[in-house]
């Protein structure tokens, strides 16, 4: 192998440091990265085109001007433009921290104080490696799953447990069969319904949704059922219920543990007859639907207390598919909030170019009670609110109250957090598979053994 395709395997590292003796010092300090120094803005940003390194040590004080911070924000900008998902560590002079802070604002991802002790950066690094890593691994997932036309079109998810229940659904589309969708409130059941349709036989003929908590208990009769002339008081003329405009296609019933009984009796007679009775008809209408249903609410627990008929459950859940809550699918909620910022900023505020590293940390700390949806809503606010170019966990209403203090005054408790954190999130994303959990984290074998047993992780 030679020399140039051994450095290829190795993380990229960038070093901006006008001083050439540390930068000499760096590089040979660091044998486990693939380091380029370089000394100015200009030769910092051709090489930042030229080797796309995934974290970058800036020095702010680079000719013309070593001893302001001029020349390294524009570097920090330049990066922050043409990459900037780029981790960046800044170095700050004595008694700089007011400009460090101005650095994490404008994009950067941590800082050090200067002197260099090399040791403690190159923790830092790595650290912003084992991140980007992630970040990657991420990225590829869901491009994977994107150029997949066949995962259900616009699920995004790298989650192995999710991606499981979408084919799930993706399998029984074309079965003619009925289907429960149970899983908590903003998980996507409507998402995956719409997805179950169109992957179906009857995508051509249309997906009629209703949504039975929404309509009170008259209304939704006449809603579902339809109604003949004069059938009661103000029904002028005839009108077709739900039931009937699904005709050929699918009928999509959500909240279906709010159905009151009166309506579950005479929906269970149009599943066992095929064919619907407006309200005051004397004779059913033959309808072919196919009923695919949601709910939030443990159905079988509500057949076992009588709350919900047996006879009906079992006609409805001729298939049962089980979503999971958006804090059980790994790493799935940085996905979506790229997802949602890309979608947001490009229809609300283009100049948004991404999240900084505390509202990604918030994101991935938060349990997102809500599911997809409050995501979803938490990065549109977001978007709207922001007024720089980085969403931070502050617009995002993630932020907690003294974290930054927390930060400053047990900054290696603060480590050891992200750690556990990252070690725990690629040991799902693997499986509990050491090698690659090794791999994602660019870190080799023994390290995590020893960083596992450091902090009492299991697989
Ligand atoms: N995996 C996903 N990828 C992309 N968008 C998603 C995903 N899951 C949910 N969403 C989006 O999140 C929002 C909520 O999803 P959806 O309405 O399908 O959830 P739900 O489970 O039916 O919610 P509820 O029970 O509150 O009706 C929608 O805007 C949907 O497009």
């Amino acid at each position: 192998m030679s020399a140039r395709s051994g450095e290829a395997d190795k993380p990229r590292l960038l070093v901006v440091e006008d001083d050439p003796g540390l930068a000499t010092q760096l590089k040979w300090a660091w044998d486990e990265f693939d380091v380029t120094c370089v000394g100015d803005r200009e030769t910092a940003i051709a090489a930042l085109r030229q080797h796309e390194p995934d974290v970058v040590t800036l020095d702010l004080g680079l000719p013309p001007d070593p001893d302001g911070t001029r020349e390294g924000f524009a570097v920090l900008d330049a990066i922050m433009e043409l990459k900037p998902d780029t981790k960046v560590i800044v170095a700050s002079g004595h008694g700089a921290a007011e400009s460090a802070l101005r650095a994490i604002e404008r994009g950067a991802y941590d800082f050090y104080r200067k002197p260099v002790r090399i040791e403690e950066l190159a923790l830092i690094v790595r650290r912003a490696l084992h991140l980007a890593a992630l970040e990657g691994e991420n990225r590829r997932l869901a491009a994977r799953v994107g150029e997949d036309a066949t995962l259900l079109g616009s699920i995004v998810t790298g989650a192995p447990e999710m991606i499981r229940t979408a084919r799930t659904v993706e399998r029984i589309a074309s079965a003619d069969v009925s289907v429960l969708l149970m899983g908590a409130s903003g998980t996507g059941k409507e998402l995956l319904a719409r997805g179950l349709h169109a992957a179906s036989a009857r995508a051509r003929a249309g997906l009629v949704a209703i949504n039975c908590a929404a309509i009170p208990e008259h209304l939704l009769e006449q809603e579902l059922f339809g109604y003949e002339a004069g059938a009661f008081e103000g029904a002028h003329s005839a009108r077709e219920g739900r039931i009937e405009m699904a005709a050929g296609g699918t009928l999509f019933l959500d909240e279906m543990g709010e159905l009151p009984s009166a309506i579950q009796a005479r929906l269970l007679r149009f599943i066992e007859t095929r064919a619907v009775e407006r309200i005051g008809a004397a004779t059913a209408i033959p309808v072919d639907a196919r009923l695919v249903c949601a709910t939030h609410r443990d159905l079988p627990a509500m057949v076992a207390e009588g709350a919900f008929r047996e006879d009906l459950y079992f006609r409805l859940a001729e298939v049962v598919v089980a979503i999971p809550s958006l804090a059980e699918r790994a790493g799935d909620a940085p996905l979506l909030a790229r997802h949602f910022l890309a979608r947001f900023a490009a229809e609300m505020n283009p100049q948004i170019k991404g999240f900084a590293p505390d509202a990604l940390a918030a994101i991935d700390a938060w349990h997102w009670p809500g599911n997809v949806r409050e995501l979803e809503n938490r990065v549109k606010r977001a978007v709207i609110m922001a007024d720089g170019r980085l969403v931070g966990a502050q617009d995002l209403d993630l932020a907690e109250s003294g974290d930054e203090l927390a930060l400053a005054l047990n900054l290696k408790a603060g480590r050891e957090q992200a750690d556990r954190k990252l070690i725990r999130q690629a040991l799902s994303r693997s499986e509990g598979n050491i090698s690659s959990t090794a791999r994602m984290l660019g870190i080799s074998r023994p390290t995590l053994y020893d960083l596992m047993k450091q902090y009492d992780l299991s697989t």
